[in-house]
């Protein structure tokens, strides 16, 4: 009878309609912010796209591997108003694509992204604004890291203030060997406000927080791998050793975590962030919940019938 229970809540979390498949539902696609906490989405939509100029790029791949590029060159990819609400509809559009498995995030022309666009940052520089931006910006990036895919952001250049943070949004980051990821906030008055503080705790530990955020240090790929921001570094292109462009490489260096079908492939990163996000009873309760998605399913039953060997 109690196998009876369990097999129930496997094929109701199947069908997406059980508790725990309502639970992976809302972590992946919520942000933290709705109108219970007196946030007006279509307002602040409307404020942030009186500040134009420059694009956030989608670029889905047969491979499973997605581009979201942020180009605004002129500005060293400085996000605009426009830009903000042009990532909260890709981010809308990944979470809608089925045969994802992963994603890289870049800037345009070799160079990350310089933070906010100054010239909106002045034009909305009262704390009401400030606080409507960060609830918008923390939504997204939350739903960025929540995407059931696995994501890497390439850093070229510079990552600063809000670029900085927007590499926090993602499971892992890759440097160029003369790239620099810095929180610039301090030197502006600011703390980090769309959650590149908090997830910045949870990559590098409180004491390092706190010394890249109280010391605007510089990270450069050495002191990232040391401390564990950066996940790797890609070689120049010109040289000797560099198998490719940087997005190749990074391509490559994540092909590693996403050969499989997506199915699984999703799954094993909804695992991973339950058992990041959610306490550990909740967490254990969801994977079991993911792990009735992939059990008896046709890439499970596959590997059975071939009599795989993990050697
Ligand atoms: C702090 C948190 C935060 C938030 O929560 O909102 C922010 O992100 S505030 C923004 C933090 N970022 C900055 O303050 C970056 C300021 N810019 C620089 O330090 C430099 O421009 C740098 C290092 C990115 C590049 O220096 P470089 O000498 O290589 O180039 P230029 O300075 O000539 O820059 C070219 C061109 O881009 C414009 N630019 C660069 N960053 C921004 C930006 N964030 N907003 C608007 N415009 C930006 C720069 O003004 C130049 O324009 P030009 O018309 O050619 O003078």
């Amino acid at each position: 009878m109690a196998l009876c229970a369990v097999m129930l809540q496997i094929l109701k979390s199947r069908s997406g309609c059980g508790a725990w498949g309502r639970l992976l539902q809302r972590q992946s696609s919520s942000g933290v912010y709705s109108s219970v906490h007196a946030f007006d989405e279509a307002e602040i939509r409307e404020k942030l796209q009186a500040f134009p100029g420059g694009s956030i790029d989608l670029f889905k791949q047969d491979s499973g591997i997605a581009v979201l590029t942020v180009n605004n060159p002129s500005r060293m990819n400085a996000l605009s108003g426009g830009m903000m609400v042009d990532l909260e509809e890709r981010v809308s559009e990944l979470e809608n694509w089925t045969d994802g498995k992963g994603l890289i995030l870049c800037g345009a022309a070799e160079t990350f992204c310089s933070g906010s666009d100054l010239n909106a940052v002045r034009a909305i520089s009262n704390p009401q604004d400030g606080m409507k931006m960060s609830m918008f910006m923390q939504n997204t990036l939350t739903r960025l890291l929540r995407l059931p895919l696995i994501s890497v952001a390439l850093v070229e250049g510079r990552a600063l203030g809000g670029g900085a943070e927007l590499t926090t949004a993602c499971d892992f980051r890759l440097m160029a060997s003369d790239s620099v990821i810095q929180f610039v906030h301090k030197h502006m008055g600011l703390v980090p406000g769309w959650g590149g503080g908090a997830r910045l705790v949870r990559i590098v530990g409180s004491q390092n927080a706190l010394k890249l955020l109280g010391g605007a240090l510089k990270v450069d790929p050495k002191l990232g791998l040391q401390i564990g921001l950066a996940d790797g570094v890609v070689e120049d292109a010109q040289t000797v050793e560099a198998p490719g462009s940087h997005l190749e490489q990074a391509e490559k260096w994540l092909g590693t975590y996403i050969k499989g079908p997506a199915p699984v492939i999703q799954a094993v990163k909804k695992v991973v962030l339950s058992g990041r996000e959610l306490p550990l009873s909740e967490a254990l309760k969801t994977e079991m919940g993911v792990f009735g998605t992939v059990w008896g399913g046709p890439a499970n039953l596959q590997a059975l019938a071939s009599k795989s060997k993990h050697k």
